[in-house]
């Protein structure tokens, strides 16, 4: 099993040089090894470096030519292909002429190296030069991000996929693995986009431009009224080609990096079978539409069992808002003297975008695979209820839980709490509950007023926690909107998700103590609540967000630490920024 079982890791890297910053991850093994601090290699355990240059770019990904933030020229990024067991080291030269950046390794626990999650202003300072960092992953598909300001929509992402140990049976089949990650597109810049949304009066980022499948979507140039900037002939904006073999079994990891919207997405006249979420296997079942919301990863197994005379759509469609977007389309490809051959089909429309029982019956249909149950403790020690709204705060649109809008100190909390830095961070409790007997989460808020704050949830440690998601009705009347929320550090039991008021008297009753998947990522529906549950067991400091972009620069987040205590000497690298740079650290 998964959990309990990876180990810390056990490398440091002696690399530096100016601009550089060197990431190591070791992908420990299942089998039975290893202490908290010890760790073996296994025996054919391999060193995978790659050598990353962060720098910004004018791309045309769907053909419309915008700044983006690459690595080594592309985004999305390379995808790293491990093994379990095997060590990654990724050397990053941050070549950004004015930005920093910092690169979160979403799925990864990250246990015993709390200061390698690679989020700004909780674990680290962003990357500086000559910083060096170790990580570990464990099987699974799993995602990197920037975690830096906006810095995500901008194109600096891609995918994590480690395979199983060589002799180590999945409980799956398949011919070929291939990796498809999806995003949403806007052609206005991430800084006007933050610039906006911090503005009063607000200005919303709006719908995408475009959907784009591996890197690539196709804006209608004749909307853009200039071809200086738009040329639908730009070999970078062909479409997406994935080439099948009659007959055969394809794994497709499907991710999805959207910095707002939630997706659904088909292959033309393929039925998929689920077989893995977040890395974890689940209980396969079959799906002709698959909803995926930003931060979360699946496995599908297609068979190419379909007429191949011709080829079908790859799409993924808007849904749970209104799409303004058209659909993002690729090409699943029998015709291999023809591959770019348009399917003689119109282009899949997907489910209605607001039927919300569809999507929920998705989500309640995600259960552990029957020979990989670990079943959650039977209680938890203590649970938050965290009411999510949007807020006025001195004219300011914001995301409130609890009324309280996050706002991170730019002195990583991890640093903080270790060096016992004052005044970073409010070290009141951050609020625990709000008045859900009197609450009415389906009209705006009688007072949208909130305030912005820095406390944090803590833990005892190796405790157990569950927290209760619970949508309302945004500042506008009648309206309600989906929320994915990814946690650090942890994986965690999806044990409900619900329509309406979370009562904790009578829904409690309704919690799956029995399979529930674990999973790093769960939406919230609208006028919904989503109840999760995870062992506060690894020692550190971990934000728990909205995973829309925009949201959680707007406040929408918590952070979380457990065990600060049991946290190692931090490596002098994560520091070097705000209060934890000077010498006198007190
Ligand atoms: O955070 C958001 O703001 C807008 C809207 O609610 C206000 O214009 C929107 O759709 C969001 O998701």
């Amino acid at each position: 099993m998964r959990r309990g079982s990876e180990s810390t890791m056990l490398l440091s890297s002696s690399l530096r040089g100016a601009q550089q910053v060197v990431l190591l991850f070791a992908a420990m093994s299942l089998l039975g090894c290893c202490g908290s601090n010890g760790g073996l290699l296994m025996a054919n355990a391999k060193v995978i470096e790659y050598r990353w240059d962060v720098s910004h770019q004018f791309k045309s990904p769907d053909c419309f030519r915008k700044l983006a933030i690459t690595i080594n020229g592309e985004t999305p990024g390379p995808t790293i292909d491990a093994q379990q067991g095997d060590t990654v080291v990724v050397v990053v030269n941050n070549s950004l002429l004015t930005e920093n950046a910092a690169i979160h390794w979403h799925g990864i626990r990250q246990i015993g190296t709390p200061w390698s999650d690679g989020t700004e202003g909780v674990t680290q300072c962003p990357i500086m030069p000559g910083d060096s960092f170790v990580y570990r992953f464990v099987p699974g598909t799993y995602l990197y991000h920037a975690h830096y300001g906006m810095q995500m929509s901008a194109g600096l992402y891609g995918v994590i996929r480690v395979a199983v140990p060589d002799g180590t049976v999945e409980p799956f089949a398949y011919d070929f693995d291939h990796s498809l990650l999806l995003n949403d597109w806007w052609h206005q810049s991430t800084y006007e986009q933050a610039a906006g949304l911090s503005a009063v009066p607000f200005v919303w980022i709006e719908e995408p431009q475009s959907l784009l499948i591996n890197g690539r979507g196709q804006f209608n140039c004749a909307l853009a009224g200039t071809t200086d900037v738009c040329d639908t002939t730009a070999p970078e904006c062909s479409p997406y080609v994935l080439s099948v073999v009659p007959g055969k079994t394809y794994r497709l990891r499907i991710a999805s990096l959207t910095a707002l919207s939630a997706l659904n997405f088909e292959v033309e006249g393929h039925n998929m079978t689920v077989v893995e979420a977040d890395g974890h296997y689940v209980k396969p079942f079959v799906v002709k539409n698959l909803n995926i919301y930003s931060g979360e990863t699946y496995s599908v197994l297609i068979t190419a069992d379909q007429d191949p005379s011709r080829n079908y759509w790859l799409a993924a469609n808007v849904i749970a808002r209104q799409p303004r977007t058209p659909a993002g389309t690729g090409i699943l490809n029998y015709l291999h003297d023809s591959p770019e051959e348009k399917p003689p089909a119109a282009t899949p429309a997907g489910p209605m975008w607001n039927d919300t029982e569809y999507r929920l019956a998705q989500s309640t249909a995600l259960r552990a695979h029957p020979d990989h149950i670990l079943p959650p403790p039977a209680t938890a020690d203590r649970m938050i209820l965290l009411l999510n709204t949007q807020n006025l705060i001195d004219g300011h649109t914001r995301w409130a839980l609890n009324n309280v809008s996050f706002n991170f100190p730019h002195t990583p909390y991890l640093i903080a709490m270790k060096q016992n830095l004052s005044d970073v961070f409010d070290e009141r409790p951050a609020p625990e509950t709000y008045d859900y007997k009197h609450y009415d989460i389906y009209n705006p808020s009688s007072n949208p007023n909130a305030t912005v704050g820095t406390s944090i949830y803590r833990f005892e440690f190796d405790s157990t926690v569950d927290v209760v998601l619970q949508s309302a009705n945004i500042l506008k009347p009648n309206k309600s909107e989906t929320h994915p929320w990814h946690m650090h550090g942890h994986d965690f039991w999806v044990l409900a998700h619900g329509m309406g008021r979370f009562d904790p008297d009578v829904d409690t009753a309704r919690f799956n103590l029995v399979d529930p998947i674990l999973k790093n990522t769960v939406d919230l529906q609208p006028f919904g609540w989503t109840a999760i549950r995870f062992k506060a067991d690894n020692p550190g400091v971990w934000a728990f967000h909205c995973h829309v972009e925009s949201h959680f620069f707007m406040g929408m987040g918590v952070v979380f630490e457990e065990g600060i205590d049991r946290v190692g000497e931090l490596p002098e690298s994560i520091m070097g920024c705000g209060k934890s740079k000077l010498p006198n650290r007190s």
